[in-house]
């Protein structure tokens, strides 16, 4: 389901007089429908790059990112774009949102955009959030208000709200406490027992034994 052979990547920085910044290379790996693989590695090993350039953020100097059919290190535009749209969800550490629209919207945006009836989308956003705990009063209210644990969780509801062959997940317990941190982890095997290959940052040791099952040191990219 993720497929990487041969990815290296380096930063340029043209405002430093061009200075290059080699991050990993030659990272060979491969992730299987109902897989979590943990990135493991000290600050600065490149976790957040790699995560980067699964998501297609981030170009590749060489090698092949194949996700879900779709090789993102040489894709369009487009093509990344319909890969996020239809096969693949990020669940980033923070909560990026348009301001002033509801919570419930901002979850059941990722079902409506592929066409999901609108009270059929508003009613799986209402079900993830209630089992993540965000009180219903919040809901009609733009989260950019919320507490960071609040807009971690509304995060987690928008990226577990559609079945998606691949996810990608950076610290998703992070900042929950003990309940939360059970559900998200609850969602994280329902999302693997249906087939969902994940790649994911853990720092919450126990959550990462519970979840991965195999982790990959980036040191072993190291450029
Ligand atoms: N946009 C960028 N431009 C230039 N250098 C970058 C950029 N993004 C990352 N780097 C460099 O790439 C290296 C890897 O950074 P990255 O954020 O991937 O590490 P990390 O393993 O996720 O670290 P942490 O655990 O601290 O988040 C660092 O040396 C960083 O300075």
């Amino acid at each position: 389901m993720i497929e990487l052979t041969g990815v290296s990547k380096t930063f340029t920085l043209h405002n430093q007089g061009a200075a290059v910044i080699p991050v990993m290379r030659d990272v060979s790996l491969s992730v299987a429908p109902g897989e979590c693989v943990g990135l493991l590695g000290a600050s600065g090993a490149g976790k957040s790059t790699l995560m980067r350039m699964l998501w297609g953020n981030y170009l590749a100097a060489s090698g092949r990112i194949i996700i879900a059919g779709t090789d993102v290190a040489h894709a369009e535009p487009r093509e990344i774009l319909a890969l996020r749209r239809d096969r693949m969800a990020y669940v980033s550490q923070f909560l990026r949102v348009v301001p002033r629209v509801p919570t419930l919207d901002v979850v059941a945006e990722p079902l409506l955009v592929t066409g999901t009836p609108d009270e059929t989308a508003k009613a799986a956003a209402a079900t993830l959030l209630t089992r993540l705990r965000i009180p219903e009063r919040l809901w009609s209210l733009s989260p950019t208000t919320f507490s960071g644990g609040e807009q971690q969780r509304v995060n987690i509801a928008r990226g577990f709200i559609r079945q998606v062959p691949v996810m990608l997940l950076d610290e998703p317990t992070a900042s929950l406490d003990a309940a939360n941190r059970e559900t998200v982890l609850t969602l994280i095997e329902e999302a693997k027992a249906r087939g969902t290959a994940i790649v994911g940052i853990f720092h919450d040791e126990a959550a990462r034994d519970r979840v991965c099952d195999r982790m990959i040191d980036m040191a072993r990219f190291a450029a």
